[in-house]
């Protein structure tokens, strides 16, 4: 039988390199002869995350552009065409069956000399609200995977197929791993661990929060798992000295963190909240009020209107943290039933769905193609 082999091209934050890595893993598991190669910016996390995941991965020299005048921009063009080149080189040596973007800016140059070579190409947007580089490719690719109705409006109708996003297999296994998340992270059984998520590069206003907070959380006899991003690790590490706290950079083991946690505060990147929807736990919602046309908050208002989440929005931390903290911590059925409807949202077999339009991809022929 022919070994596959595939590219997986997707990067920046996390959002980008998770989807890229579970659609990998489910290729994995039905293939396991095939061949992965990731490809992503060469200063980014992707770097480090997906050899930590067991793959292989080359780095481009691409950044987004930002919206002033800065050095980096005035180099854009030139990364843009250095990616070109590398990506055209990449392919021709790697020869790669199948092409899968995530989004981000290394799967643009990528995806791009992939259509050129004819080689086919898929597309996962993760939010309901599409990227610019996936806006770009979505002419020239052949599928386009999503997670939300509508889609119409950014990608060709004829193209798009709605499979929702790819998780990491592992986090399905919450209820085993509870033990494991408990050891993992040396928590006291006979109390309960609120897990605080910035999504995988931290969040300012959450951190700034949870700062002024900690001692009314603590109040409350909780334990706390509190990540709060790479760049923030220096300013707030300070609070590991307390009992029952753990400050940590960045979660290598979510499956344990999710396992461990009975109650949740997160951003709602589109990767978190299909990521909550399988563990099924009781969250609290602080979305992005930074992000483009302020998808975040969506995300979590189309949780909320189904009773399966609380929302809290930046601007009302101040007034309405502590009551609407209090109140959840405080009924245990109210967090049931938040656990219970936000599980019933979930969309387990996103993946599988991705993995079926690759393979439907794998028996195109050159000519299709052409
Ligand atoms: C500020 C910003 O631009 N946010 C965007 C970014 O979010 P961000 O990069 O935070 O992405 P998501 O919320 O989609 O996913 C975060 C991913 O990182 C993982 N994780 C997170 C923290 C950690 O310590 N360990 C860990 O492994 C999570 O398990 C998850 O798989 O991409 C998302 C998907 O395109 C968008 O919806 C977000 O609006």
């Amino acid at each position: 039988m022919k070994t596959h082999k595939f590219i997986l091209s997707g990067g920046g934050t996390g959002g980008h390199i998770y989807p890229a890595i579970a659609i990998a893993d489910a290729l994995k598991a039905k293939y396991p002869q095939a061949e992965f190669l990731f490809v992503g910016s060469q200063d980014r996390m992707e770097m480090q995350k997906v050899p930590q995941a067991g793959y292989k991965i080359k780095g481009l020299w691409i950044a987004g552009i930002q919206r002033k005048l800065t050095w980096s921009n005035l180099m854009f063009p030139f990364k843009l065409i250095s990616s070109l080149f590398k990506s055209a080189r990449i392919i021709k040596k790697f020869k790669p069956d199948v092409v899968i973007g995530t989004g981000g800016f290394a799967s643009g140059p990528l995806l791009e000399m992939a259509t050129r070579y004819h080689v086919p190409a898929l597309i996962q947007e993760q939010n309901s609200f599409a990227g610019i580089t996936n806006k770009l490719l979505s002419k020239k690719v052949q599928k386009i995977c999503v997670a939300y109705d509508g889609m119409q409006q950014f990608f060709p109708e004829e193209k798009i197929v709605k499979t929702g996003n790819p998780v990491r297999l592992d986090l399905l296994k919450t209820e085993e791993n509870r033990e494991a998340g408990l050891a993992k992270f040396n928590l006291d059984p006979n109390k309960k661990t609120l897990l605080i998520l910035g999504g995988s590069l931290g969040a300012r206003a959450i951190n700034r929060l949870i700062d002024r907070e900690l001692q009314f959380i603590l109040d409350q006899d909780l334990q706390v798992i509190w990540q709060c991003g790479q760049l923030y690790y220096e300013e707030y590490k300070v609070h590991n000295a307390k009992e029952h706290v753990q400050v940590l950079a960045f979660i290598d083991t979510m499956n344990l963190a999710y396992a461990a946690a009975d109650v949740i505060i997160s951003r709602a990147g589109a990767g978190s909240v299909s990521e909550l929807a399988l563990v099924g736990k009781p969250v609290i919602f602080i979305p992005s009020p930074n992000v483009a046309e302020d998808h975040q908050t969506k995300n979590a208002e189309a949780i909320v209107a189904k009773n399966a989440a609380v929302l809290l929005r930046e601007g009302e931390l101040e007034t309405h943290f502590e009551p609407e903290f209090k109140k959840l911590i405080d009924d245990q059925n109210r967090q049931n039933e938040l656990g219970a409807n936000i599980k019933k949202l979930a969309l387990p077999l996103a993946t599988q769905r991705i993995v079926r339009e690759v393979e439907s991809l794998l028996k195109l022929s050159k000519q299709d193609l052409e």
